[in-house]
């Protein structure tokens, strides 16, 4: 795919804080004139939107659930995201493939093997006459200790089937996403979410101006 627009995805374990700053980043790109679009995973589309709350609340095997946001995760990439990114605009979204590798591979013990061909396979042939294997720009990775998110969590909502685990799974996530970081250091930016979050925020914004997606003038945005 032609490199026009930016790609990035917020990853991190349940509770750790990635959903409450993704308004702020787009509220930000958007003073700067740019087009957003902020969407998630699982999700973003009707049809995987319906796959979500089949993934969140249905009994299903690791390879099932594989499948299952693999499918979201095509239809999404095809109508919404490969569009947008055409367009030139910025796309933000909470999860993506990293999840999987996390969740589906260190979490349930699935195959990682078997998803990198997933993941080749979904990714590619969005752009005519290209091979191209489509990866976000940029993920802010929101790492924080499994029983500090599980107390964030605590009484804040009804827990889904993922947010239901015991903290033992959740350690397993978060060592997948260590594994993820490490093997793709270029993409990655960690961020320690252990801490307030007017401090999460400044360090995303000096992420943000450090990879040139934020104008590195606007101090303060
Ligand atoms: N820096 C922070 N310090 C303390 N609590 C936080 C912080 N960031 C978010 N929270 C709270 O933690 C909970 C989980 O945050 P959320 O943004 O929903 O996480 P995620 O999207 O990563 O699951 C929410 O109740 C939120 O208000
Ligand atoms: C994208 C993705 C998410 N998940 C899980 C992680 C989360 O527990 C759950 C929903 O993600 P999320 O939207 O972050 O949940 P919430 O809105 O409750 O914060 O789906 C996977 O297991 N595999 C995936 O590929």
């Amino acid at each position: 795919m032609q490199r026009r627009g930016w790609f990035i995805t917020f990853e991190g374990i349940d509770g750790a804080g990635k959903s409450s700053h993704i308004e702020v980043v787009a509220e930000a790109l958007r003073r700067e004139g740019r087009t957003v679009t902020v969407t998630r995973e699982p999700g973003g589309t009707p049809l995987a939107e319906t796959l979500r709350s089949l993934l969140l609340n249905e009994a299903m095997d690791a390879l099932t659930e594989s499948l299952v946001v693999f499918a979201g995760r095509r239809d999404h990439l095809r109508s919404v995201i490969a569009p947008a990114l055409v367009r030139g605009e910025v796309v933000l979204c909470d999860r993506f493939t990293d999840a999987t590798f996390a969740y589906q591979g260190a979490g349930r013990g699935f195959d990682r093997a078997v998803l990198a061909q997933l993941e080749r396979i979904t990714q590619s042939g969005l752009q005519e006459g290209s091979d191209a294997v489509l990866h976000p720009h940029l993920t802010l990775w929101f790492d924080l200790a499994p029983d500090v998110a599980a107390a964030r969590l605590e009484g804040a909502r009804a827990p889904d089937r993922f947010e239901a685990q015991p903290v033992e799974f959740f350690r397993r996530v978060a060592q997948g996403y260590a594994d993820r970081a490490a093997a793709d250091p270029g993409r990655f930016a960690r961020l320690d979410a252990d801490q307030p979050r007017e401090a999460v925020r400044a360090r995303l914004m000096d992420i943000l101006r450090g990879h040139g997606v934020l104008d590195a003038a606007q101090e303060g945005a």
